[in-house]
């Protein structure tokens, strides 16, 4: 069996291409969707990603505002430019690229974001949302993973889940969708202290390896036709990168996603749709995706 790939990049390039058509009609009633992002340091993956989200940007539409701070950033420096786009008009979402460097408390930069600007849905406050099932901006990766699963018509109710890894932006928060009534699996969450991992992973239809940890997830973990969503990213010395999967998993299961390609442009994608379902709301029409 060769699994089916499981495209992020072309489902990726079909959202913004939906997104550009809603930008122009935002644009029609006066308002641009404008995109913040706080990068702190220069992390080659971080520095990327921010650089992606506002090429992505520039592809549909939305402004970019771009704020950097040097590794050195103060607490003080950081929670600075929090408030400055909390008070930009022209701002309509913003993300504090994580993570930050060490000794900064990242916990107090998020609640000190307005939470009605938080485009990563990672304000507590709508972590909070997301639990109590009200509409909230979804968490971007999560949603990606959702997104893709649903595009390619992988059965998620009923399905058996394994999630390897307990990270707050990822792996925490993969099971609160993966568990709505809309969606209806059944989710097993697997960490570093998780006794018999392959024994867990060898019942799942569905893994999503979210750990960072290369080729933690080899073709005998895996049962034929599953599908599995390449999440984690390690890097080669030369800055290139590893996923959780081998690639001999595509030989046993049913869908794989790529890495990259994958789940990363998804993420992206949904970060967009949460800008834009914001300008939305602030014009009177449109509400979370998730509601
Ligand atoms: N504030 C946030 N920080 C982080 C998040 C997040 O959702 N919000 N998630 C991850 C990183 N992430 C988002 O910022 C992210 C990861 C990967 C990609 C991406 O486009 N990957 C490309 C490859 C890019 C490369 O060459 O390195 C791909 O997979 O094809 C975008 C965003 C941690 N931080």
């Amino acid at each position: 069996m060769t699994a089916e790939i499981l495209d992020g990049k072309a489902v990726a390039a079909e959202i913004k291409s939906r997104l550009t058509t809603r930008v122009a009609a935002l644009k029609e009633k006066g308002v641009t969707p404008g995109l913040g992002t706080i990068l702190v340091g220069d992390d080659t993956g971080s520095r990327k990603y921010v650089a992606g989200k506002h090429r992505d940007c520039a592809e549909v539409g939305i402004a970019s505002i771009r704020r950097e701070l040097p590794v050195t950033a103060t607490q003080e420096e950081i929670e600075a430019l929090v408030r400055e786009l909390n008070d930009d008009p022209a701002c309509t979402g913003y993300i504090v690229q994580l993570p930050l460097p060490t000794g900064i408390d990242e916990n107090r930069i998020l609640e000190l974001m307005n939470p009605e600007k938080d485009a990563d849905g990672l304000h507590p406050m709508n972590l909070g949302r997301l639990v109590l099932n009200e509409p909230a901006p979804l968490p971007c990766t999560p949603n990606g993973v959702l997104t893709l699963l649903r595009h390619y018509g992988v059965e998620i109710k009923g399905a058996e889940v394994v999630v390897v890894g307990r990270g707050v932006t990822i792996g925490r928060l993969i099971p609160l969708l993966l568990t709505r009534r809309r969606e209806n699996a059944t989710v097993t969450q697997c960490h570093t202290s998780t006794r018999d991992l392959s024994a867990h992973l060898r019942q799942a239809d569905i893994i999503v390896a979210a750990a960072g940890s290369a080729h933690l997830i080899r073709p005998e973990d895996v049962k034929p036709g599953a599908a599995v969503l390449d999440v984690g990213v390690s890097r080669s010395a030369k800055g290139t990168i590893i996923g959780d999967v081998h690639p001999d998993v595509a030989q046993v299961a049913g869908w794989i996603s790529p890495n990259p390609g994958g789940v990363g442009p998804m993420t992206r994608a949904q970060l967009l749709v949460n800008v834009v379902e914001a300008a939305e709301r602030d014009v009177g029409y449109g509400q979370h995706s998730s509601a």
